[in-house]
């Protein structure tokens, strides 16, 4: 987190206003018990454990207060608090057992009034409209029905491997593309792609990108909801110009693709697509498919791209597993064919890789924060509604206790009952990477399908080798914002022989 997003000019007197306003927060919130018997990092007087939040790489950080202080830890926030959870067993206990009551989200009114975001399901507090589009989401991406988008993603991966033939540097931004399409063509059809597709992805990934930057910083508004009201003219305030794009381009994202959608639906001219298969079904109400349909982008192209970007990364540091991976898809595929999702059903290898990268490199490695929307008693201790909880996947996907005296090592035997007689005890990784409980992401059968046919294709058509056959890297240097994948890959993709 950083500073306030104001001139210096006025800092002062906003300065004043907000101690005033923290003081207050803390006087009301001393009065009630909270969680002091987790320990956690000592906070200061009146900015609380502010300064000791870390402005990035959190994963490193919660594992280093979980040496310090244990599986749960405790940080004070203006305001509220804040549980850390290192313990498997915990987030199901709270997040998964408890979800009546842990399955809230913090309140940000930036985002959700001003920005006008809260009709997303991400931000969503459990209510009828959330769990109308938790059911679309069920329908439309859940077991049932995710095997109908198979073949266009079969497809898109034999273009992303053309794509890639003798590419040399990151991949990274060819299977952001490849992963949008899919998405769109997958939620709108591909009529819309070939029209506006390119318009659509533009105006998501702003979207993403400014989301991402109003999270990561103190808004007035989310600190004195009162200034809300403040005219877009007083002096020194950014936040009414930030808001207003926001308004924009989520109105664009919401609206835009679904009407165009639902005209060629009307004039009976629409293609396949979730909106044009299911505008009638009587089972969901259009503005529920609309809204969750508008949010398949932003959940999935910068997490499935991660997910497939750090298998990648792993194939590239281990060429042994790299090389049984390609040998098990030459007997299961046969060389040269391009893979489908019957064909790799019986590629347990495959599977095992897909899983151990995902475990030792969770693409949200801290989570998405719930929040209590009761108060609750829990080893003993008080705690307050509005305490924020984030369960530290990072570590519980490392956890010896689960995982064993290796778990930091990149072993897919360990998923394979023939390596290890205890594979079938394992936790099931995805079970963490996707979340826990209620809030479980509702994109996770297509992330996995995308993700594991997307690899395929790679591997049986690709050595995944250093730059200019130079040396496998020592080294490399990660991302230490919300999401995880190395800062930069430098991969040569060499056509098998
Ligand atoms: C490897 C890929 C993916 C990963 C690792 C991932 C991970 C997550 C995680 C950790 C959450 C938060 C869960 C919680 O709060 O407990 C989440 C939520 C969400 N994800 Fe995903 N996701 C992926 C792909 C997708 C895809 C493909 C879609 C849509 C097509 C999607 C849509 C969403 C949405 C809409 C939410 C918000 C759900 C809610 O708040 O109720 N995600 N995801």
């Amino acid at each position: 987190m950083s500073v306030l997003d104001i001139k210096p000019a006025i800092a002062g007197g906003i300065a004043i206003l907000t101690a005033s306003v923290l003081a207050l927060y803390f006087r009301n919130s001393n009065r009630k018990p909270g969680p002091e018997t987790f320990p956690g990092p000592r906070p200061d007087f009146l900015i609380a454990n502010i300064r000791q939040f870390p402005k990035s790489h959190w994963k490193d950080v919660f594992k280093a207060w979980k040496d310090e202080y244990g599986d749960v830890v405790h940080l004070r926030l203006p305001g509220t608090s804040m549980l850390i959870l290192n313990r498997w067993e915990d987030a199901e206990e709270l997040l998964t057992k408890r979800a009546n009551i842990w399955s809230g989200r913090p309140a940000n009114h930036m985002v959700n009034e001003l920005m006008e975001f809260g009709w997303s399901v991400l931000q969503m507090q459990p209510s009828h409209p959330f769990y109308e589009m938790r059911k679309v989401f069920r329908k439309v991406l859940g077991p049932g029905a995710i095997g109908d988008y198979d073949r266009l993603i079969e497809g898109a991966s034999q273009e992303l491997v053309k794509d890639l033939a003798s590419f040399s540097g990151d991949p990274l931004s060819l299977i952001q593309d490849s992963i949008g399409k899919v998405i769109v063509t997958i939620s709108y059809g591909d009529d819309l792609w070939r029209d506006q597709g390119k318009q659509l992805v533009q105006i998501n990934t702003e979207g993403v990108d400014l989301v991402t930057h109003v999270f990561g910083q103190i808004w007035l508004p989310n600190i004195v909801p009162i200034t809300r009201f403040l005219p877009s003219w007083f002096p020194g305030l950014t936040f009414p110009k930030v808001a207003k794009r926001g308004r924009e381009i989520f109105h664009t994202i919401r609206y835009s693709p679904f009407e165009v959608v639902k005209n060629a639906v009307d004039r009976g001219e629409a293609d396949f697509s979730v909106i044009s298969k299911y505008i009638d079904d009587p089972e969901i109400s259009k503005e529920s498919l609309r809204d969750a349909t508008a949010m398949m982008y932003f959940g999935a192209v910068d997490t499935t791209s991660t997910s497939l970007a750090n298998f990648l990364y792993h194939m590239l540091m281990f060429p042994d597993v790299q090389k049984k991976v390609q040998k098990e898809l030459d007997d299961v595929i046969g060389r040269g064919n391009a893979p489908n999702m019957a064909s790799i059903q019986t590629a347990k290898y495959l599977k095992a890789a897909w899983e151990e990268s995902l475990r030792l490199l969770p693409p949200f490695p801290t989570s998405v924060p719930h929040i209590s929307l009761s108060e609750d008693h829990w080893k003993g201790v008080y705690i307050p509604q509005g305490t924020w909880i984030l369960s530290n996947f990072s570590w519980m996907l490392r956890d010896p206790r689960i995982w064993g005296e290796d778990s930091t090592e990149f072993k897919p035997e360990r998923f394979l009952p023939e390596f290890n007689p205890h594979a079938n005890e394992l936790k099931d990784v995805e079970s963490s990477v996707f979340g826990f409980g209620r809030r479980i992401c509702p994109g996770r059968y297509l992330a996995e399908r995308n993700g594991i046919i997307y690899a395929a294709a790679i591997m049986s058509a690709y050595d995944i080798v250093p730059l200019n056959g130079g040396p496998i890297p020592t080294s490399v240097e990660f991302t230490g914002g919300q999401i995880l994948r190395p800062l930069k890959l430098d991969i040569h993709f060499s056509l098998r022989k």
